[in-house]
């Protein structure tokens, strides 16, 4: 399969450096990581090691089977931008947070297909990515339901040693993602803790009602997700991922921008005020840094 990375940064890098063992692969990404990886190759690190060769540049190339879309959330819209004149049977978002696989499909005339990542990946500097952690890839039709499409691009990451999934239920299991990504990720970021103190303390039912109310919002677009799925989901990953920062206080850490918009920011009407509370704090800590309009 001939694979165009949308984004080459830590989880593009690192799954386009998976898949490039097995297919044609291309890097889109920032010129010192682009012109290491043509000079070097790419170094896979940490929990899976490997060197590879995949072509790497820093625009759009003409055509390809896949896009694998790797930006952060708030680039979403740039990258559809970005690849309206290349030539794609598919775009596959791997992104956290809700509507990157819409506002694809939507940009673009190929179909749009829905995944979830739990591989954790760290670009370590130009021409280098770590695997921080083996997980899995899942993907399927963004509507839910049966995909050949979808079921020949999970052949092809199999093929590449990517543990893959394709699900016919991804509605669901978006919408459980994001409830795990409301409960641990704005919390940990604005209290500047590791996800495991989640689990403990009053700051533990504030985890638990973000995740009910991304459940009931989930439920109101007509996606069957109980609240005790959604508490589940979130305290298991909690304590799976105890040591971890998570994605969005590590952004804080370094004074980026958030995902808060495509997380709790997708479910901050007046049935959330959890997560309208915890988007206009993190909405005002990016205006204040001059990270946000
Ligand atoms: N890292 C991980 O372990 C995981 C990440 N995710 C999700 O994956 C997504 C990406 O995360 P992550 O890889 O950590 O983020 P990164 O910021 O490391 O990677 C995104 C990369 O895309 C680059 N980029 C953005 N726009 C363009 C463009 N127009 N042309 C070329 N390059 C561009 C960025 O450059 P610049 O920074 O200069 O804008 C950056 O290098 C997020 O939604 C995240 O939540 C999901 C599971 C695990
Ligand atoms: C699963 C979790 C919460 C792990 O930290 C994550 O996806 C993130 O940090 O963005």
């Amino acid at each position: 399969m001939d694979v165009v990375v949308f984004g080459a940064g830590s989880l593009g890098s690192l799954l386009g450096g998976l898949l490039a063992r097995a297919h044609d692969v291309t890097l889109v990404g920032r010129h010192r990581h682009v012109e290491r990886v043509r000079r070097e190759g790419l170094r896979v690190t940490g929990a899976v090691e490997a060197t590879v060769f995949p072509d790497a540049r820093t625009d759009a190339p003409a055509s390809a089977d896949l896009a694998l879309v790797t930006v952060k959330a708030y680039d979403t819209a740039a990258a559809a931008s970005a690849l309206a004149d290349t030539d794609l049977d598919a775009t596959l978002s791997l992104q956290n947070g809700l509507g990157n696989e819409r506002r694809l499909a939507e940009a673009l005339d190929a179909p749009a297909l829905a995944g979830t990542c739990t591989y954790g990946a760290r670009l370590v500097g130009p021409g280098e990515v770590a695997c921080t952690g083996v997980g899995e890839v899942v993907l399927g039709a963004r509507e839910g339901g049966a995909s050949t499409l979808a079921d020949r691009v999970g052949a092809a990451f199999t093929e590449a040693d990517v543990a893959t999934t394709v699900a016919d239920d991804m509605p669901r299991r978006l919408w459980e993602k994001l409830a795990v990504n409301a409960g641990i990720n704005a919390p940990t970021a604005l209290a500047r803790i590791q996800n495991g103190s989640l689990l403990d303390g009053d700051v533990a039912d504030l985890t638990r009602t973000a995740a009910c109310e991304v459940a009931a919002a989930a439920r109101a677009d007509g996606v069957d997700l109980t609240d005790d799925a959604a508490v589940n989901a979130v305290e298991r990953v909690a304590r799976a991922t105890a040591d971890n920062r998570s994605s969005m206080l590590q952004d804080v850490e370094k004074a980026r921008r958030t995902e808060v918009d495509s997380i709790n920011g997708v479910v901050s009407g007046p049935d959330a005020p959890v997560n309208r509370t915890l988007t206009a704090l993190l909405r005002a800590w990016e205006r204040e840094r001059g990270l946000r309009e």
